[in-house]
């Protein structure tokens, strides 16, 4: 895996992941051998392994574990400790995109995603909290996501800056090449974090900090209340 020499830090490529044989193989099991949630506009997913859920920020125990399938096996990354926690194969048609994101930091910690079939452009643009000083100028960087490519996010890239495709029927390349979009495919792998809170303290990007800072708010409301409320009994 190489750094790429730019903001943001923390992002890796390891071109050609795999050969265009592989690859040609795998789009044919994609296109005819899986089953897709049914047909609509727009990017559409398949997962396997745990599930995450939103609601207790933590795996769903009551969807049961999804075996990886045998196909998938040698393009599991092999540069972390174990393997992957979750795995999320994506379809982007021609035009499909992905809003402008960071993955949840409480929920996961490494990820990696492979890209398959047209290659396309990545935003990343850098976020924080609205009252960091910025003025608004925020910095952002155009990666372009190549077939057979695996690309690894950490630190800044992973945490402080958001990643999104846009929804667009072309992408206009430094030198000015206009290159339509064509059908993509992207599998995405996530790692549990551990104890599911993230310390970076990103107001702006970070559920753990926002959520941190919103039950300070409460606790500060709560305190403030009360000692109106015994004031309020001293003046009686
Ligand atoms: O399609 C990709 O390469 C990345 C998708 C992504 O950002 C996500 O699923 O969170
Ligand atoms: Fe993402």
């Amino acid at each position: 895996m190489q750094e790429l020499p730019i903001a943001p830090s923390g992002i890796l490529v390891h071109t050609d992941f795999i050969t265009s044989e592989h690859e040609a193989e795998l789009l044919r099991v994609f296109q005819h051998e899986l089953e897709w949630p049914p047909e609509r506009t727009g990017r559409r997913s398949l997962h396997w392994g745990y599930t995450f859920s939103y609601k207790t920020f933590s795996i769903d125990r009551d969807i049961p574990y999804k075996t990886f399938p045998e196909w998938l096996l040698p393009l599991l990354p092999t540069t972390e400790s174990r393997p992957p926690d979750q795995v999320c194969l994506q379809h982007y048609p021609p035009g499909a995109g992905i809003p402008p994101h960071v993955d949840t930091h409480s929920a996961f910690d490494q990820l990696y995603a492979l890209s398959l079939g047209a290659p396309v452009l990545m935003q990343f643009r850098e976020g924080g909290p609205v009252e960091d000083g910025s003025g608004g100028a925020r910095r952002s960087v155009e990666i372009d996501l190549l077939p057979r490519s695996m690309m690894q996010m950490r630190g800044d890239a992973r945490l402080h800056w958001t990643h999104g495709i846009r929804k667009r029927k072309t992408d206009t390349l430094p030198d000015g090449t206009v290159r339509p979009r064509m059908d993509r495919w992207s599998i995405t792998y996530r790692w549990l974090r551990q104890g599911a809170v993230c310390d970076c303290g990103n107001e702006g990007l970070c559920d753990t900090a926002m959520q941190r800072r919103g039950v300070e708010r409460g606790y500060r409301w709560k305190q403030a209340e009360e000692s109106k409320m015994s004031e309020e009994q001293e003046d009686s």
